[in-house]
């Protein structure tokens, strides 16, 4: 019998073209996807060097970090964005990749269409010029982001060249508690490990809890992966998995089905397999969770006080300077803070269950009357679940207005930036400084506490009003 084989290993030694001696593999690549941040510079590349795009049905386009969530039927204001939406469509175009812009029905965040598409599928080598890609690992997949000059190499070669990761496991067993959604679950995985505690690692996440959580919650844990560090994370494709691809749009039919099928259930890490390290926790330890600092490892179980600098990983000095950006001190409690905005979306938190999460909250509440909201969804295809479901009138009658599709204010590169000083909290995964806006602090947090902050106006536990 062959020696026993992780997840991780058995989908990236089926895609080794070569090995370099002592240097990195070349691995072959399924699935591209590109915004239109990081691939007009690839694309002059290619230009340059008067090349072409190998394989393009295997690249994906979509745009989503520049573009408005009003008014998407107007011309986009902003000339920089313009720009960059007028060259993803141009190059898409031009080398026959497929291009859902700005207006197209199958338009949305890359990493919320990818998977809501069917583009996304077990045991495949996943890259996009976007740290965030690791999403894409909930599937089963190897998922990870790479910069512009690799986004070059994929169009031109369809591979990679990648030094294998170190492996990690994150088990967690046990149910989790009332009010404590995915993104709790991977706030307190990041607090636990801190904000570069994976860094180096290629992480899958194993046991009861993500046994039983939904497609949606495996992509929301693994979309926060690079959030400690780590290069990706991944979970063992299941029932749960088949069935949320089974009669997407671009997933295997018929015979093809099946044959996936067969080789998707061998996916898993055999009994045995060893790990570079691995780290074990148990669902009753979480709580809802939410940052107070500004990196994402700077969280805490809503019910805590903010700790103490002797409490946390980071160096007290950059601890320090931390709290002092968000107005923060020591050891205060974090419930009752009062917050300003909140933002329901992102490729973490912008999926239906996030809407129906939130909507479960601020139903028959009112919105308070200090919060701005933004509730943006991930797609058009979202949009469209929220108001087909009747999500789109409980909003509206608690007093919420629903955004366009977009990346928004997850990371501002639009016009929906938090004004510097303001409070917000974000179903995003990012709280770095001016993250979404310059000036502005940010609480990450799960769409029950944003809900729950939304209809109080300010920092509350979430259970005392499911
Ligand atoms: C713009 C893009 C390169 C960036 C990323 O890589 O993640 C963005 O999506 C982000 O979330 O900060
Ligand atoms: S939603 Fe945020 S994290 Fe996701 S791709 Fe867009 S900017 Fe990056």
């Amino acid at each position: 019998m062959s020696a026993p084989k992780t997840l991780f290993d058995k989908v990236w030694d089926a895609h080794v073209v070569r090995n370099i001696e002592d240097g990195p593999d070349v691995l072959f690549i399924d699935r591209h996807f590109i915004h239109e941040v990081t691939s007009p510079v690839a694309f002059l590349g290619l230009e340059s060097r008067g090349i072409g795009v190998l394989y393009p049905n295997r690249t994906f386009a979509t745009a989503d970090h520049n573009t408005p969530t009003i008014n998407q039927h107007l011309p986009v204001q902003d000339p920089l964005s313009a720009n960059q939406l007028k060259a993803l469509e141009t190059n898409a175009n031009k080398y026959g990749i497929s291009h859902w812009g700005l207006g197209h029905q199958k338009n949305g965040i890359v990493h919320v269409v990818g998977p809501e598409n069917g583009i996304t599928l077990p045991g495949m080598t996943i890259v996009c010029g976007d740290s965030h890609t690791s999403t894409h690992g909930a599937f089963g997949a190897i998922a990870f982001g790479i910069g512009t000059s690799e986004v070059e190499m994929v169009l031109s070669s369809q591979c990679i060249m990648q030094p294998k990761p170190k492996k990690m496991r994150v088990t967690i067993n046990g149910k989790l508690g009332k009010g404590v959604l995915p993104k709790d679950v991977t706030l307190f995985i990041i607090s636990k490990l801190s904000a570069a505690g994976a860094t180096g690692y290629f992480c899958e996440y194993a046991g009861e809890v993500f046994e039983n959580m939904t497609m949606e919650g495996r992509m929301t844990v693994c979309n926060m992966s690079i959030e400690m560090g780590a290069r990706g994370g991944m979970v063992a494709p299941d029932e749960t998995t088949f069935a949320y691809i089974n009669g997407r749009e671009q997933a295997p039919k018929g015979e093809a089905w099946d044959k996936a099928l067969a080789y998707w259930k061998t996916l898993k890490t055999d009994e045995g397999a060893t790990f570079d390290i691995e780290y074990t926790f148990d669902a009753s330890e979480i709580e809802p969770q939410i940052t107070y600092g500004t990196n994402p490892g700077l969280g805490t179980g809503i019910s805590k006080n903010i700790p103490t600098a002797a409490e946390v990983l980071d160096g007290a000095a950059s601890y320090a300077k931390s709290l002092s950006y968000m107005g923060f001190a020591e050891n205060e409690q974090i419930i009752g803070k009062p917050i300003d905005y909140v933002f329901l979306g992102s490729c973490t938190n912008g999926r239906i269950e996030d809407f129906r999460a939130f909507a479960s909250v601020v139903k028959g509440r009112k919105k308070a009357d200090n919060v701005t909201a933004w509730l943006v969804p991930g797609s058009h295809i979202v949009e469209s679940q929220i108001k087909e479901e009747g999500i789109l009138d409980i909003l509206t009658d608690a007093g919420f207005t629903l955004r366009q599709p977009g990346c928004s204010a997850c990371l501002a590169m639009n016009d929906d930036k938090i004004p510097a000083g303001k409070y917000a909290v974000s179903t995003s995964n990012r709280n770095f400084e001016g993250r979404q806006g310059p000036g502005s602090r940010t609480l990450l947090a799960s769409p029950l506490v944003a809900a729950a902050a939304a209809v109080t106006g300010k920092v509350t536990d979430p259970r005392e009003l499911l």
